[in-house]
């Protein structure tokens, strides 16, 4: 496909290269000796000057991150135009500042970096030839020349791709447990998703293996240099389905930036929990029904209870002295609905309108305290003076005395607190779930079945998953108070810490590797000068944290962009807490209907949308399957047709000429034949996937790794062996979407294991 290449262009594209990273070698530098010399300055100063240092310090910290993770593969490619001149692409912008910042390097994200991935020889836009550039290390070892040029180009195979050659390079790759970045071969439907507008909610549909999850998270650094100021004041969240797939993904592009960015599961969105617990899957499917919001509204309702009978309220002794004797008031149940419907009509969540319940109870005992003082026996005489309105023995100032006092009072306290408690999002969740009794109350709805699913005691055992749209939901319901604003603010200064102490490494880090050994020992590294805690006490001016750092503690922070992978799998209640995180509806929500494995999981993307923009949200759908072989994508259609009988499978862009393999086994064959595979592997991974396990725990890095269906979702390996497919398909209602995802995790090899029920081998 290319033109006849010389060692000439080699050596030429050697120089270059060469050049690029003498230049980011002296950039990276000289961002290191300033961070050194910005965390040494002394504390001295006024506040804002100290926590201006300190967010340079984040920044230089921030850079040289990003140029750290451009070390490989700098410089990827190169652009010839039919006027003659040329640009090279990169993993970032370089800039020749002896000569005017004229570029050097052009970043893969920038405008002029678009015909890289989009001119065709039908459409060149201007562009002459396309090279990409193999290196390793710093060393170029290879060219691959496209001319875009009708007559010169050989018919494609696969009509649509661009850069072929690299492109089955990059597919055809041994896996590593962790994914790579698309950055050289990013086809022109993918180009079209990551450089999408950034207002508004974009949906990416597509089957197994079109690289949604690789888009999704090149969308987010494209978003992130593109709108720089407005994402990195905001921040954006990238939401996965589970912790293996974080780490799985959390290397693709450490050049996005910590600072701007959120990886989170949604185990992680309720600030206070870590939500781990696993649940059986129809117990999170009535969780995440929109039914929850009216159990949660209605269980919150049930704890703003009023008496049967009047209650007697003895007073404490610290009364005396103010104009009235110790005494026990009656409180009526009238009173306490009425003080309730106030507070109810309030429109205040129910923290905060517990004062507006307090005061009206406080104003009706006063003025029954003021009553059992008596009456002014010469109210009525126009000469016995105006200061005891209402005819009574005490005047205003007392009345505010005595209220003053009962607001004050603790065994009313405690007595208001039975009518209407303050409650945290915890307490109101866990100790309705784990009361029958409060469940029946507030579920009246839901069947007897369900509301044995909902039972459990998280505050003792521990959060799911889909107990955090719950807390967040309640959270809603009751309003923030002084004590959460307190809890925020010292979260925060954990994080501080935990950020400064990450700055810190990586000072260390970047010294010893690009410093020589000698220089090194007579220089100060960040964490001699200054410890984490006392960087993070000189951090303290909110506005100067980063995004990241703030979002990760405030629950009701919302984002500047919110990316959503494998969106499919999340619930209503999920959704709801989502869009309250997004009030700008800027979203990317990434995934396949076709694979939705928990129960609560969309099957429409219209349904997941309708109720939050009507029809305002877009579509792309992705058709090119990167990762699964044509033999593969075969038998998986099959299932395909059984889920959705009008869905079109993936195209797949390789044929290996190896179709899937079936076996049929007995149980205690299986470890050999593992064995078998794994010696086969050279060097790329291998997954066993079954119907179910004990074990939350997924080691990617291990050459053999055993998992669910669900801990598998979004990862890919070498080989993959399924074990019982019968068995998964059988296992829940959305049996055959498991088996679907479980058919396509291979990138080169499939072993269908079947156990023989009669012992027998086949
Ligand atoms: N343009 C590309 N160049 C090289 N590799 C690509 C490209 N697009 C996708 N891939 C590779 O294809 C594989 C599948 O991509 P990805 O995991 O993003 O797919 P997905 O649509 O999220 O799949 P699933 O629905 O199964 O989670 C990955 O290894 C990815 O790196």
């Amino acid at each position: 496909m290319g033109a006849a290449l010389s060692i000439d262009d080699i050596d030429a594209e050697q120089k270059t290269v060469a050049m690029l990273y003498a230049r980011l070698d002296a950039m990276r530098e000289s961002a290191v000796l300033r961070l050194r010399e910005s965390l040494r300055a002394p504390s001295g100063g006024t506040h804002q000057s100290r926590s201006e240092r300190d967010s340079a310090s984040t920044m230089y910290a921030d850079q040289i991150r990003q140029w750290d993770a451009a070390e490989h593969g700098l410089c990827f490619g190169r652009l010839d135009y039919d006027s003659g001149d040329h640009l090279h692409i990169g993993r970032i912008g370089l800039f020749d500042d002896e000569n005017d910042f004229e570029p050097l390097l052009i970043d893969w994200r920038a405008p002029a970096a678009r015909p890289f991935y989009l001119a065709t020889a039908a459409s060149p836009q201007g562009v002459r030839r396309r090279r990409h550039i193999r290196t390793r290390l710093r060393e170029v070892i290879g060219i691959d020349d496209e001319v875009l040029d009708l007559s010169a180009t050989p018919i494609s195979t696969h009509p649509g791709l661009t850069s072929e050659a690299a492109l089955l390079g990059a597919m055809n790759s041994a896996r590593t447990g962790r994914m790579k970045d698309i950055v050289e071969t990013i086809q022109a439907e993918q180009d079209r998703i990551i450089r999408s507008d950034l207002n508004g909610i974009l949906v990416v549909q597509g089957g197994p293996g079109t690289g949604k999850t690789a888009v999704a998270l090149h969308r987010a650094a494209y978003l992130l240099y593109t709108h720089r100021e407005a994402l990195t004041r905001r921040g954006v969240l990238i939401l996965g389905p589970n912790e293996t797939f974080l780490s799985y993904i959390s290397q693709v592009l450490p050049g996005l930036g910590e600072t701007s960015v959120l990886l989170r599961t949604l185990g992680d969105l309720f600030p206070t929990v870590k939500a781990r617990r696993s649940e059986p899957p129809e117990a999170a499917a009535v969780k995440g029904s929109l039914a929850m919001v009216e159990v949660l509204s209605k269980a919150l309702s049930d704890r703003q209870a009023v008496p049967d009978e009047p209650v007697e309220i003895e007073l404490t002794d610290e009364h005396e002295g103010f104009g009235y004797q110790r005494e026990t008031l009656l409180l009526d149940p009238e009173t306490c609905r009425r003080a309730r419907e106030r507070a109810r009509r309030s429109g205040k969540p129910h923290n905060l309108a517990r004062p507006v319940f307090v005061e009206e109870i406080v104003a009706a005992l006063a003025q029954q305290a003021a009553e059992k003082q008596g009456f002014d026996p010469f109210a009525d005489d126009p000469l016995g003076g105006d200061d005891a309105p209402g005819g009574l023995l005490l005047d205003d100032a007392d009345v505010a005395e005595i209220r003053k006092d009962l607001r004050r009072d603790r065994v009313l306290e405690s007595r208001l607190d039975e009518y209407w408690p303050r409650l945290t999002p915890q307490q109101l969740v866990g100790e309705l779930l784990a009361d029958f009794g409060r469940l029946r109350a507030a579920a009246g709805h839901l069947s007897e079945a369900e509301i044995e699913l909902l039972h459990a005691d998280p505050l003792k055992h521990g959060w799911t998953p889909a107990d955090v749209p719950l807390l967040d939901e309640a959270a809603e319901l009751l309003g923030v108070d002084e004590a959460d604003a307190e809890a925020l603010a010292a979260r925060l200064r954990r994080e501080q810490i935990a950020y400064a102490e990450g700055v810190l490494d990586i000072t260390a880090g970047s010294v010893s590797t690009d410093i020589e050994v000698d220089e090194e020992s007579e220089m100060l590294i960040a964490a001699d000068v200054i410890d984490a805690k006392r960087l993070a006490e000189r951090q303290v001016d909110e506005q100067f944290l980063t995004a990241a750092q703030r979002a990760a503690v405030d629950r009701q922070w919302s984002f500047g962009h919110v990316i959503v992978d494998e969106a499919q799998e999340l619930s209503p209640m999920a959704w709801r807490l989502l869009m309250r995180r997004s009030p700008n509806r800027s979203m990317t929500v990434v995934g396949d209907v076709a694979q939705t494995g928990d129960l609560a999981g969309a099957s429409s993307w219209s349904a997941v949308f309708a109720p939050y923009v009507a029809s305002r949200w877009r579509e792309a759908e992705l058709t090119v399957n990167y990762r699964t072989p044509a033999e593969i994508m075969e038998v998986a259609a099959k299932v395909l047709a059984r889920i959705a009988p009008q869905a079109r499978p993936p195209q797949s862009v390789r044929e290996t000429g190896v179709p899937p393999e079936e076996i049929f086994i007995e149980a205690e064959a299986l470890p050999e034949l593992i064995a078998r595979e794994a010696s086969n592997l050279d060097g790329g991974r291998l997954a066993v996937i079954v119907a179910s396990r004990d074990s939350n725990e997924v080691d990617l890095e291990s050459e053999v790794v055993t998992l669910t269906v669900r801990q598998a979702k979004g990862l890919e390996f070498d080989t993959v062996i399924v074990v019982d497919p019968q068995a998964i398909e059988s296992s829940s209602p959305r049996g055959a979407s498991d088996l679907y995802v479980a058919l396509t995790r291979a990138t080169q090899r499939l072993v269908l294991v079947t156990f023989d029920s009669d012992g027998s081998v086949r």
